[in-house]
């Protein structure tokens, strides 16, 4: 028979650490960590129409329109019958949260809920591998050499709107769009909120509750069954 697939969102302003969360849960959980920007840079790198209309967004620094993200992530996650999977960076607006509800049922969401002072200096330390979306941080997570992606060697990058002149309307626009989001899945009694300044104190509360939720990846723990 095969076990229950289970769905998950992870919710956060810019710098929260869904990312390196979303790893380590993958890791930990066998969940496959899907990514809103990874879906976006992978059309607009094989070019498709969505993917070219989405870049046009980007660019300038913009959110890409709710109809553009739902048409494209949707029936890639329709498509995931087989595999449980944790989604990092959609939905982000009360819109696409809506369109996803119509898709599936999500099983938790996971909110993250850090100071702005902490995001401001992950930020501005944060660097990046273009190509690939790796992420690293001059404290945090360094690459074994400055400058360089871990994996391909290549020059890493900062984006502008990591800098702290650009955050603050980051946030402020995070927090018009996610706030009903997040009332309509704490609605649902979906909704876990971890507050904290650092990962690795936030981690232990969130594997603790995965752990209750879902069986942990054979390796890491031999009594439990995988996941499909
Ligand atoms: N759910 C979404 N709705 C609309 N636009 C999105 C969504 N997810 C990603 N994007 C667009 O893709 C861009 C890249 O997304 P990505 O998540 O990689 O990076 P980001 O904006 O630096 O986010 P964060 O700082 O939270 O990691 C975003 O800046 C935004 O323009
Ligand atoms: N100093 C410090 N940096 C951290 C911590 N957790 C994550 N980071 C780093 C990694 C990144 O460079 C940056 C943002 O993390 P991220 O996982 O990309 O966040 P998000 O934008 O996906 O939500 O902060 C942390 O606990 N401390």
């Amino acid at each position: 028979m095969m076990a229950k697939l289970f769905r998950a969102v992870i919710m956060g302003p810019p710098g929260s650490g869904k990312g390196t969360i979303s790893e380590r849960i993958a890791q930990s959980f066998g969940l496959k960590h899907l990514s809103s920007g990874d879906f976006l840079r992978e059309n607009i790198a094989a070019n498709t129409e969505a993917g070219v209309l989405a870049k046009t967004y980007i660019e300038r620094g913009l959110m890409v329109p709710d109809h553009v993200m739902t048409r494209l992530l949707l029936p890639r996650l329709e498509e995931m019958t087989r595999h449980s999977w944790l989604m990092d960076g959609f939905p982000c607006t009360l819109a696409q949260a809506k369109a996803l509800n119509s898709t599936c049922d999500l099983d938790l969401v996971i909110s993250l809920n850090i100071p702005y002072e902490t995001l401001k200096d992950r930020l501005s330390d944060r660097w990046i591998h273009p190509a690939s979306g790796r992420v690293y941080n001059m404290g945090f997570n360094p690459p074994h050499v400055q400058g360089r992606d871990d994996l391909s060697g290549e020059p890493l990058i900062q984006h502008d709107n990591d800098q702290p002149e650009a955050l603050v309307a980051r946030l402020r626009h995070y927090k018009d769009v996610a706030k009903p989001v997040i009332d309509l899945y704490k609605s649902k009694g979906i909704l876990h909120m971890f507050s904290g300044t650092e990962t690795d104190r936030i981690w232990p509360y969130i594997n603790s509750l995965l752990s209750t939720k879902i069986p942990s990846r054979p390796e890491t723990d031999t009594q439990h069954i995988p996941l499909p």
